[in-house]
């Protein structure tokens, strides 16, 4: 009996399989997250990755990123501080292992975002994740949507697209994601992406309610309250 419950803590410990989330510049990475993650705020975390991009306005350091110099951040990517890193678009992009660490320390579901370089490092790695691509519905919906955000430069949307190219091909090879979605509209897109998670967001909100009364039991056990089984 104790041995099951101890293996069910230590098994909770080592944290939920992490989620990849990956696609191209524009797609609705982020739009589709941000309301995961409002809706679920108890079942997910996001790694903060590094950057060497400045941030955009209405964006926050520590939150959306850790915005470094290159200098700064490769010193750490020497030092082995990163489980994996790539340059896309001119700048520097990494996942730290106090990232993913600091969101799995709190048992959440560990939502990393990075591109294809990112998601061929992580493969190589122990992490296991599931692997979950986002695709605009074509490369002329992505441009408008990139345009519309009004976040890049003519010359960052030149070489995003360009790279939207490589990942939309990327993204068509067996056996790289579990999922694939493509974000046309975005209720729909939403949906699918619930559903693909729904045994993953279950098997959280159970292990958390299981360990919460599992410990609530045992706290009255051991102030005398009730009989030991
Ligand atoms: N490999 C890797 N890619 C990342 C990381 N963080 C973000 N990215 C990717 O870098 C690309 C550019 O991100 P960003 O500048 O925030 O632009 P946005 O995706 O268009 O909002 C996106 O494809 C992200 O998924 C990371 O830690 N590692
Ligand atoms: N389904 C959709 N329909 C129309 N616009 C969308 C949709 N999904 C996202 N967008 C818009 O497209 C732009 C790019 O989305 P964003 O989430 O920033 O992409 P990514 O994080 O993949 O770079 C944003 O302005 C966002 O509001």
């Amino acid at each position: 009996m104790y041995m099951r419950h101890f293996i069910r803590l230590f098994s909770a410990m080592a944290g939920p399989r992490p989620l990849v989330f990956s696609g191209p510049s524009g797609a609705g990475k982020s739009t589709l997250l941000k309301k995961l993650m409002g809706e679920y705020d108890s079942v997910f975390g996001f790694s903060v990755s590094h950057t060497t991009r400045k941030p955009r306005p209405g964006e926050q350091n520590g939150i959306d990123y850790h915005y470094v110099s290159r200098e700064e951040m490769q010193a750490g990517i020497d030092n082995g501080d990163f489980i994996e890193s790539a340059e896309f678009s001119g700048n520097l992009y990494g996942t730290s292992k106090a990232a993913v660490q600091a969101v799995q320390a709190q048992n959440l579901i560990c939502i990393l975002d990075i591109d294809m370089q990112g998601v061929k490092n992580i493969k190589k790695t122990d992490l296991n994740p599931l692997y979950i691509s986002i695709q605009p519905p074509s490369l002329e919906v992505l441009e408008e949507r990139l345009r519309g955000r009004k976040t890049e430069s003519e010359e960052s949307v030149q070489k995003r697209l360009r790279a939207a190219k490589a990942d939309m091909e990327f993204s068509k090879e067996p056996k790289v994601f579990d999922v694939v979605i493509i974000n046309n509209n975005l209720e729909e897109a939403y949906g699918s992406l619930k559903q693909a998670l729904q045994e993953e967001i279950h098997k959280v909100v159970c292990e958390a309610t299981t360990t919460h009364l599992w410990l609530q039991k045992h706290l009255l056990q051991s102030l005398g309250f009730i009989m030991l089984e």
